[in-house]
Parts: structure tokens; sequence; C-alpha cells
């Protein structure tokens, strides 16, 4: 196999625990690889593995080396848990990681790409709060401008405009060729910013490609949610060729498009069926995360929740 990232048939147990199963996996150079799966299923282990922070069976090589033997300004990277030196302000953090390489960016611009101020640059790390520290966590790992960029749950506790403001500026490091290798239990992250999206289970990848073509094998139909307590409209439905299930207080009408929600909405009119409310949902990376670990994910747990109901 060919790729900045390259790993073949990789291993890894703790004891009885096995982490990683036989992964293979190539991102080539300027790609946006996602890797997504439940907790425990092995993506810290891998990008451990392909950082060199830990041994395993099998063979991983990142632009053409051992991960242990590439120089270290090529490669960024944020772990999943970091703590800097809590009395040392943002700004003298990102001044001490610059010393470290020859031609590393200036402190200053790479916390201003993070969202960081001037005044918050001034403050110890151990003030900030949770997603400001990971915003500087962030600059750390871009301080060096890698080549190749390690991010393991880069927005974890970021709010939703730093998260926006992230993912622009990982859109302009992708645009710009930087290889970036993302793990994340955002699937709206992963939607917007990977070219590639990987699903890891229980150590193995039970499925990769484009989030498009995830979708479209994975996915399922597009389905109006239905809040209502009556199944009286389920025949009326069902005549119409609509795939219905009841859960709970709601009815899952499959295979809805956009065009034929009309014909539901008559459906329980004529039959003076009332309802509270009416979603729409086209298939998304949130489907297929549920089709594939058979868990609901939180981003969009009630709609997951209620469409996996109607799907049994
Ligand atoms: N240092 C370790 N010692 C023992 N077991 C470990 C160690 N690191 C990971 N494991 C185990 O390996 C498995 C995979 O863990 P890993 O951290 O790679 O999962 P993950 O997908 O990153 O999970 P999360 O989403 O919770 O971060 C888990 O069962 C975990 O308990």
């Amino acid at each position: 196999m060919t790729g900045a990232l390259v790993a073949d048939g990789v291993e890894k147990s703790y004891g009885d625990v096995t982490a990683l199963a036989g992964v293979s996996i190539s991102v080539d150079a300027g790609e946006v690889f996602g890797l997504v799966g439940p907790n425990g299923a092995g993506k810290t282990t891998l990008v451990r593995a392909l950082t060199g922070t830990t041994t395993t069976e099998g063979s991983v090589s990142v632009l053409g080396e051992r991960p242990t033997e590439v120089a270290k300004s090529r490669i960024g990277l944020l772990p999943q848990s970091f703590s800097p030196a809590a009395r040392l302000t943002a700004r003298e953090l990102l001044v001490q990681y610059a010393g470290l390489y020859d031609d590393a960016r200036d402190p200053d611009a790479v916390l201003a790409d993070v969202g960081i101020d001037d005044e918050t640059a001034a403050q110890w790390y151990e003030t900030l709060s949770g997603g400001q520290k990971r915003r500087v966590c962030v600059a750390i790992a871009l301080v060096n401008d890698p080549e190749v960029l390690f991010l393991d749950e880069p927005t974890t506790g970021i709010d939703p405009a730093g998260r926006r403001d992230l993912w622009e500026l990982l859109e302009g490091l992708a645009a710009d060729g930087t290889t970036v290798f993302l793990t994340s239990h955002s699937m709206a992250e992963v939607e917007r910013l990977a070219d590639r999206v990987g699903f890891l289970k229980s150590g193995r990848l039970v499925a990769v490609g484009s989030p498009r073509d995830l979708i479209e094998t994975h996915g399922g139909r597009s389905r109006l949610l239905v809040e209502t307590d009556a199944e009286a409209s389920t025949t009326e439905l069902t005549g119409l060729g609509f795939a219905v299930s009841a859960a709970e207080s709601h009815l899952v009408v499959e295979g809805v498009g956009p065009r034929r929600i009309g014909d539901v909405v008559e459906a329980f009119e004529s039959r003076g069926v009332d309802f509270d409310s009416l979603t729409w949902k086209q298939p998304d990376l949130e489907d297929v995360y549920l089709e594939l670990t058979g868990e609901s994910f939180d981003g969009n747990g009630d709609i997951a929740a209620v469409a996996e109901e109607g799907r049994r």
C-alpha cells in the first residue's frame, strides 16, 4: 500500500483486551480522514499506532517512514488527553512549543487562528475554560506547520461557534495540502470535514468510504417522523406504498421523498387523525453510525432511537 499514512494488518492487545484486531488503511497526502466508532472501539489506539506512541503487530508508515523515525516537525499531534503546564499562559505555552522547531509559525498568529484573543492568551492555562484549553491544545499541534495532523477528538468541549471556526481552520489547512487524521464522536464534524470516513467497531474497520457513499449504502431512506397517538392511518399510508412502523408516540414513515410529504399529511387528514409534529429526515452519517454500530447516536439520539425502534 502507498499513502501518506499506511496501516497494514495492525493489531494491538492490552492483556486480554483486543484494541485493534487487524486494521488496514491507507490515507493519501492531502486527504482528510475521519475515524469514528463507539467508546473503546480502538480509535485512540490507532492514532497511537500511527504516531509511534505505542507498539503494535503489523506495519505502519507515516510519510513513507516508520512513525518513530519521521521528523517531529512534519507531524502535528493533538492527543485525546493532553495537559500542558498549568501555570504558563497560553502565549508562553505556544512560545515554548515553537522553540522546539527550527521553522515554527508565529505563536500569536497560531493563537489567533484558533480564536484565542490577546487577553485570553495572557492567562494561565489552568484558568482557561475547557473549550479555551482545547483551542490552545489545537494551536500547539499546529505551531510547527505540520504536513500531517493527527487530531484525537479535537472539538470536545468547544462551543458550537468555536467548533465551526475550527472546522473552517481545518478546511483551510486541508485545502493547503495538510493531511489530516481526525477522530470524532461528532458525525456533523466528520461529514463536513472528511473526504473519507472509517467506522471502527471492536477493533475492526467495518466500513470505509466517502460520507456520500456511506450514506447511500448504509443510511437507509429519507423518513418522516410523525408525533401522534393514532395508528389509524397506518393502513392508509401502507396503501400509498410507504413502510410504516409505530414507536411509542411516533409513527415512522420510511421512504418519504420531499415531494411526498403532502401525501402523508393528506392521509392523516382524510382519516381525521391529529398529529403534534412532523419531522422529515434525510439519511445522514448518524444513520450510517446507527446501522454499522447498532448504537444510537448522541447528537440526535431521539430521532435515531425512534427510527431504530421503527426498523425493528
Ligand atoms: N493503556 C491501556 N491499557 C489497557 N487497556 C487499554 C489501554 N488503552 C486502551 N485500552 C483498551 O483498548 C480498547 C480501545 O481503547 P481506545 O482508547 O483505543 O478506544 P477509543 O475508540 O479511542 O475510545 P473513546 O471513544 O472512548 O476514546 C478499550 O477497551 C480500552 O479499554
